[in-house]
C-alpha cells in the first residue's frame, strides 16, 4: 500500500498541518481530493480549505471515520482532549501519527482499547517549502508497513528518518527546534551586511541563500563541514579573521548549549505525560 491509495486527515490545521500540506500536496503523492481537516478555528480551517482545495471534516470524529491515516497536528497540551474526544471511533486497520513534541507512543495509545499503531514524528516548518527534516519513531503496534507509509509522508516533504523512541528528545532540540537557530544567525548576518552598507533586501537575501549553499553543500557533496571550510579559509585572508571571531565569542559552546537546553526542555515537557 502507498500514500496514494489512502486517505488522510489532519486533526488541528495549524501552522505545522500547513507546512506538511503544502510540501505533500506539490510533491504529487496525493490529490486534494484524498485529504480532510477538522479544526476548532473555523477561520483558520477554511483559510487552509481555501489555500489547498481540501476536505473539511463536520469534527474530529468525523474526519477520523474518514481517514486512513490520521496526524494529529494539535499542540501537546490539547492532545488528551482530543485522543478521549476520537478513541471510541479509531479503528486498528487505521493509522495514527503524532506531531506533537513530548508525548510518547505509550501515552497515546493508551487511549485506544485495540491495538491501534501509532507514529510519533518530530517534523519541522521548512516542511512548507519541502525542505523539512522529521524523525520518525514506531510505537508498540506499528509494523514495518507503517513505517513505511509515514517515511513516505513526510520523505515528500523533506527528509525523514527512522529513529529510536529514546532519541525523540534529542530530534526535538535538533531539527524540530533548529529552523529558529537558523533564522537568527540569517537575521544577524544579515545586519551585519546592513552595517556594513549593503541594502536590507540584498543583504538578507545574500544571507539566506549563504546558509542555502552552505547546507547544499554539506548535503550534497558528503564532505566533512570542517573541509568545505577550510576551502573557504584563505591564509592571512577575511574568512579566518570572521571564524577567530567566532571561536572568540565561543559560537561552538553556545550553539550546543542552545540544542541542550531544547533537548532538556523537551524531556521535562515529556515527563508530565509518562
Ligand atoms: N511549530 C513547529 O515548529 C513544530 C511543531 N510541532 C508540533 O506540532 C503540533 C502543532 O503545532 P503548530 O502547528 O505549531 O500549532 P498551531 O497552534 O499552529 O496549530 C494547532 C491547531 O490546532 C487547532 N486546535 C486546537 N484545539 C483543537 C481541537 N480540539 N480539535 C481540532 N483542532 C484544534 C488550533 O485551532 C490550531 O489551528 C504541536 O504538537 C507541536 O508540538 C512539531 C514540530 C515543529
Ligand atoms: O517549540 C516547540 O516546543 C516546538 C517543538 C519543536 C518546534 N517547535
Amino acid at each position: 500500500m502507498s500514500l496514494a491509495d489512502k486517505t488522510i486527515g489532519f486533526i488541528g490545521a495549524g501552522a505545522m498541518a500547513e507546512a506538511i500540506l503544502a510540501g505533500l500536496l506539490s510533491s504529487d503523492l496525493t490529490k486534494p481530493e484524498k485529504v480532510f481537516i477538522s479544526d476548532v478555528d473555523f477561520t483558520r480551517r477554511d483559510y487552509v480549505k481555501t489555500r489547498f482545495s481540501v476536505n473539511v471534516a463536520q469534527n474530529n470524529t468525523d474526519l477520523v471515520k474518514r481517514s486512513d491515516i490520521v496526524v494529529l497536528a494539535v499542540k501537546p497540551f490539547i492532545l488528551q482532549d482530543v485522543l478521549t474526544e476520537i478513541a471510541g471511533s479509531v479503528q486498528t486497520d487505521q493509522l495514527m501519527v503524532s506531531i506533537a513534541a513530548g508525548l510518547s507512543t505509550g501515552y497515546i495509545s493508551s487511549f485506544f482499547k485495540s491495538r491501534v499503531p501509532v507514529i510519533r514524528v518530530m517534523p519541522n516548518t521548512p516542511s512548507l517549502v519541502g525542505e523539512g527534516a522529521s524523525a520518525l519513531a514506531a510505537g508498540e503496534f506499528a509494523g514495518e508497513e507503517h513505517l513505511a507509509l509515514a517515511l513516505e509522508l513526510f520523505n515528500s516533504v523533506g527528509r525523514a528518518y527512522a529513529v529510536s523512541e529514546q532519541a525523540m528528545d534529542a530530534v526535538t532540540g535538533l531539527s524540530g527546534s533548529g529552523p529558529a537557530y537558523m533564522y537568527l544567525i540569517i537575521e544577524a548576518m544579515a545586519d551585519a551586511g546592513v552595517k556594513a552598507g549593503l541594502p536590507r533586501k540584498i543583504a538578507l537575501e545574500l544571507s539566506a541563500q549563504t546558509m542555502l549553499g552552505a547546507a547544499k553543500m554539506v548535503l550534497e557533496t558528503g564532505e566533512h563541514p570542517a573541509v568545505l571550510k577550510d576551502k573557504v579559509t584563505t591564509p592571512g585572508g577575511t574568512t579566518i579573521a570572521g571564524l577567530h571571531t567566532l571561536e572568540q565569542g565561543k559560537i561552538r559552546a553556545t550553539i550546543m548549549d542552545a540544542v541542550i537546553a531544547a533537548v532538556q526542555k523537551s524531556k521535562e515537557l515529556g515527563a508530565v505525560t509518562k
